[in-house]
């Protein structure tokens, strides 16, 4: 193979209460990469549409990501890369993991699989590491699998993949103010009380066992998050309000994807996801607050192989 173009999803990572272990990938959000074999032995950005990142490749993470997996492998070939980026950095879902993960994807195609997709998960954290300075798996992992995932262990890595029930819909609504990971991060408590605690690891149980019985009144109760989210709502307008707007037009339960500002519903249907749309989007027409909003039905794929040759 000497060309290749993947589509990359965005991802929810946390999904309330499994900040850090928890993520899924959306269907039909997402980037497209192009990567080109060459014969220079070296790598380079060659075009990027979508978002203002950079060219240099020690400074945009797929160079990074790249230059890492071609040194590992010894490859015997350079590579030019176009970047389609289909959402925004910063956003709250996965702009960093899905360049991260898409390029691990692509590269291993290009390399002739040599690698698992926890292998690759490990690959795209580094990515993680230089957009945001942590080694976070949440959306890289997602958008790799498909579906959902829960990282089990960070050390040693292992992944998850757990059913989605099929009539789970996702609406993400993303207010048009950038979230920078580090800094929704650096807000975060260094303890936590194990009540808690408590509270937090029961409502990862009640999660992952509704999503195995297709329980969606158990998933609903599941998606609490008393850690992460009183700490990180005050970065996000009106979180308070589109969150009750949600739920009180019927959604399971709501709240911050990833670091945020993208708030995300669940629901039951696509029609209670249409109705809970419109009522996330009418609480936020009245900010002033330039906004998009989407529903979405899980992907079950990932990354996956758009044309190659
Ligand atoms: N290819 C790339 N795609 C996205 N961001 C990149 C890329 N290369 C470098 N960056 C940098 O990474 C940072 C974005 O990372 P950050 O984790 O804050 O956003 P995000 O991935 O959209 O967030 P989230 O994971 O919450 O959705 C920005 O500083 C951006 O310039
Ligand atoms: N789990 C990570 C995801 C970042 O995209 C966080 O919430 O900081």
């Amino acid at each position: 193979m000497d060309k290749i173009k993947i589509f990359s999803p965005a991802t929810v990572a946390n999904i309330s209460c499994g900040f850090d272990a928890l993520g899924l990938a959306l269907e039909g959000k997402g980037d497209e990469m192009v990567f080109n074999k060459t014969t220079t032995n070296t790598i380079r950005i060659t075009k990027i549409e979508g978002a203002n990142l950079p060219y240099n490749i020690d400074e945009n993470l797929v160079g990074i990501v790249a230059k890492i997996m071609m040194q590992d492998a010894n490859a015997n070939f350079g590579l030019d890369i176009e970047i389609y980026k289909g959402f925004k950095p910063g956003s709250g879902l996965g702009s960093s993991a899905a360049s991260a993960a898409g390029t691990t994807f692509a590269l291993n195609e290009l390399l002739g699989k040599p690698y698992t997709k926890t292998q690759l998960t490990k690959y795209a954290m580094l990515g993680e590491e230089a957009a945001c300075g942590s080694q976070i798996a949440d959306n890289v992992s997602a958008a790799l699998f498909g579906g959902f995932v829960l990282i089990r262990s960070y050390n040693p890595l292992e992944i998850v993949s757990l059913p989605v029930p099929k009539d789970l819909f996702v609406t993400a609504l993303h207010p048009q103010i950038e979230i920078k990971t580090e800094d929704a991060r650096n807000v975060l408590p260094k303890e936590v009380s194990l009540k808690s605690a408590i509270t937090q690891w029961s409502n990862v149980g009640g999660l992952i066992s509704g999503l195995y019985t297709s329980d969606y009144d158990l998933i609903g109760r599941s998606l609490q998050d008393v850690i992460v989210e009183p700490v990180r709502k005050k970065l996000i307008p009106h979180f308070d309000a589109v969150k009750n707007a949600a739920i009180n037009s019927g959604a399971l339960g709501a709240g911050i994807s990833g670091a945020g500002p993208t708030i995300f519903a669940l629901s039951k249907s696509e029609v209670t996801a249409k109705n809970v749309l419109k009522n996330m989007q009418s609480t936020y027409e009245n900010t002033g607050i330039d906004f998009s909003i989407f529903n979405s039905k899980i992907s079950t794929q990932g990354v996956r192989i758009v044309n190659s040759e």
